[in-house]
C-alpha cells in the first residue's frame, strides 16, 4: 500500500504567493494553466500560484484538498518526431474554494492584492446570463454572476481590477464574458462609477486554448502509483504540445512572462486565423471522424489513425477539403495539419471517441458546418468527405448504432425527425434551432446528404469511406 500524494509524504516542495484566481478545477485547467504556471515558477519567473474556485456543487476541491493541492502531470506523446514522457508534481495550486461552502472566503479574495490574474475554464455552458441571478445570493448561479459579485466587492474596497482571460472553447470568449457581467452590473443596479471600473481597470482579453487531455488515466492507474511511489487520485494526462493565443496588449507578455518560459503562447491583437486554423483543422476532424468511426467499431483516435481507410479520410478532408477553404497561408496551414495528425497518432493517450461525441450537433455547426457551406458556395458543389461525414452525424443520432450525448432538446428533435424516416432529412436540415439557418436552402444539400446517408445504411461506414477516398 502505497502513501498518498501530499506535502508530509513529498517533503521540501515550494509553496508560492496567489496571483491568480481560476474558476475550474477540472482536468484541462490543471494540466493547462497550473501546468504553465509551474513552468514559470521553475525558471524563476513568476513566482505564484492560482488559488482555484470550484464554479459548480460538485467537483475536484475535496481530492485536492486530501492531496495539499498537489497534483501529477504526465506528458505523454511525440513533438517533433521526438517521444515526450514526462512527469511533474505541480505546486503551482494553492487551494480549492468551493464557493458553495464558504462563500465568504470567495469574497474575501477581492481584498487580496496580490491577486492580478482571473482565469476560467467552466466548460462552453459556462459563461452564459442566467436569469433570477441576484447581487446577494450566496453564491449566484452563474460563473458570470458570480465574477460579477467578487468584481463589485473589489471595487468597492477601490482597489485595482484584474486581467481577466477566460479560456472557455466559445468564439469571443472575454467580449462575451464581458458583455454579461455588464448585463448583471445593469440589472443589479451597480452604478454608473462600478461599470467604468470594469472597463478601465480591468483588462478582459480573448483567448484560445489548445492542448490534448484525456484527464485521469483509470486503465494505467495501479502501474502508475508503482511507478510513482505514491497514490494521486488527481493524475491528469496530457500530450506535450500546447498552445495558448491571448488577444490583449502587448504588456501582457511582460506581466505573464509564459512566452519567455519557452512556452508556446503568443500574445496578438487579432487572435481570429489561429481559432478558426484550430476549430477547423483540430476540432472538425475530430467531429468529422467521431460517427464514420463509430460505427465501423472504432473507439479512440488512436484506432482511427492506426486505420488506413479512415486516415486517408481524415488526411483528405484537412488537405483537400478543410485546408483550401482557410484565409491563411498554404504553409502555414500544412504545417498545422502535419502537426495535428502527429498529435492525433499520440500512441501514450487514449483518446475516446465517445468523449469527443459529446454535443457533436453544436460541434459540428461551429467545426464544420461553415466550411461545407463556404464550400459549396465557392466551387458549386458539395465537398464529398465533409457531407459524408454530415450523413453518418445524422444516421447516428437515430441512437440505434452507436450512443448519442446531446442535449434533452437536440435528442427530441431528432427522435420527432426520425419518426418518418422519409422525410427525416428534410426535416432536420429545415431546423434552425440546430443550424442558426434552414439548411434546406442550401442548394443539393437535401439530396447530397439524403444520398450518402441512405448509403451509410445500406453498407457500413468503413466500406463507403473506401469508395469515398483516393486509394
Ligand atoms: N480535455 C481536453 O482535451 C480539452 C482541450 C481543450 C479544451 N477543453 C475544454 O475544457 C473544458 C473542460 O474540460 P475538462 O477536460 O477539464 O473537463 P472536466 O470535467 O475535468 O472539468 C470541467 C470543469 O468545468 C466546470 N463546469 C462544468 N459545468 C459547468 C457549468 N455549467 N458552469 C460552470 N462550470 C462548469 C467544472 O466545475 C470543472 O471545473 C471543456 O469544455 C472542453 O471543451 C478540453
Ligand atoms: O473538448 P471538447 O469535447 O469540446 O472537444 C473534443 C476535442 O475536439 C477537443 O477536446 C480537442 O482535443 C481540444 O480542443 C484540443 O485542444
Amino acid at each position: 500500500m502505497t502513501n498518498r500524494l501530499s506535502r508530509t509524504t513529498q517533503p521540501g516542495l515550494p509553496v508560492y504567493p496567489e496571483r491568480m484566481i481560476q474558476f475550474g478545477e477540472g482536468n484541462f485547467m490543471r494540466a493547462f494553466v497550473d501546468w504553465q504556471l509551474q513552468q514559470m515558477n521553475n525558471q524563476g519567473l513568476f513566482n505564484g500560484s492560482a488559488v482555484l474556485v470550484q464554479p459548480i456543487g460538485q467537483g475536484l476541491g475535496g481530492l485536492m484538498a486530501e492531496q495539499d493541492n498537489l497534483y501529477t502531470v504526465l506528458l505523454n506523446g511525440i513533438m517533433q518526431e521526438q517521444t515526450v514522457n514526462s512527469r511533474e508534481i505541480i505546486t503551482s495550486v494553492s487551494r480549492v474554494i468551493n464557493l458553495y461552502d464558504d462563500y465568504a472566503a470567495y469574497l474575501a479574495l477581492a481584498e487580496d492584492d496580490g491577486l492580478e490574474f482571473i482565469t476560467s475554464n467552466t466548460t462552453e455552458a459556462g459563461i452564459a446570463y442566467s436569469a433570477g441571478d441576484s447581487l446577494g445570493d450566496t453564491p449566484p448561479k452563474s460563473f458570470p454572476a458570480k465574477l460579477t459579485a467578487l468584481l463589485h466587492k473589489r471595487f468597492e474596497l477601490g482597489k485595482k481590477g484584474f486581467i481577466i482571460i477566460p479560456c472557455e472553447l466559445i468564439d469571443r470568449n472575454g467580449e462575451k464574458l464581458l458583455q454579461i457581467v455588464q448585463q448583471y452590473a445593469a440589472e443589479w443596479q451597480l452604478g454608473e462609477d462600478f461599470n467604468k471600473w470594469l472597463v478601465d481597470e480591468n483588462t478582459f482579453c480573448c483567448s484560445l486554448v489548445d492542448r490534448i487531455v484525456p484527464g485521469y488515466p483509470r486503465d494505467k492507474a495501479a502501474q502508475l502509483e508503482e511507478e510513482l511511489g505514491y497514490k494521486d487520485n488527481l493524475i491528469v494526462t496530457a500530450e506535450p504540445f500546447l498552445f495558448w493565443v491571448i488577444e490583449g496588449p502587448a504588456w501582457l507578455s511582460e506581466k505573464l512572462p509564459l512566452a519567455q518560459a519557452g512556452l508556446n503562447v503568443v500574445v496578438t491583437d487579432d487572435m481570429t486565423p489561429y481559432r478558426e486554423r484550430k476549430v477547423h483543422l483540430l476540432n472538425g476532424p475530430h467531429t468529422a471522424m467521431v460517427p464514420l468511426a463509430m460505427m465501423a467499431g472504432l473507439e479512440t483516435v488512436e484506432d482511427v489513425m492506426n486505420d488506413e481507410t479512415f486516415f486517408r479520410f481524415v488526411q483528405e478532408l484537412m488537405n483537400d477539403e478543410l485546408s483550401p477553404m482557410l484565409d491563411l497561408p498554404a504553409e502555414e496551414l500544412s504545417s498545422y495539419s502535419a502537426a495535428v495528425l502527429e498529435r492525433f497518432r499520440n500512441p501514450f493517450v487514449r483518446h475516446e471517441l465517445a468523449s469527443i461525441s459529446l454535443n457533436s450537433i453544436s460541434k459540428f455547426k461551429s467545426r464544420l458546418l461553415p466550411v461545407l457551406l463556404r464550400y459549396r458556395q465557392e466551387r458549386g458543389q458539395l465537398p464529398e468527405l465533409m457531407t459524408l461525414a454530415f450523413a453518418a452525424l445524422l444516421l447516428s443520432y437515430r441512437g440505434d448504432r452507436v450512443a448519442r450525448q446531446d442535449g434533452a432538446e437536440v435528442l427530441e428533435a431528432f427522435d420527432k425527425a426520425w419518426s418518418n424516416p422519409d422525410s427525416f432529412v428534410k426535416t432536420i436540415l429545415a431546423d434552425e434551432s440546430l443550424w442558426g439557418q434552414d439548411l434546406t436552402l442550401v442548394p443539393g444539400l437535401v439530396d447530397g446528404v439524403a444520398a450518402k446517408l441512405q448509403e451509410l445504411d445500406r453498407t457500413d461506414s468503413r466500406a463507403v469511406l473506401q469508395q469515398a477516398v483516393h486509394q
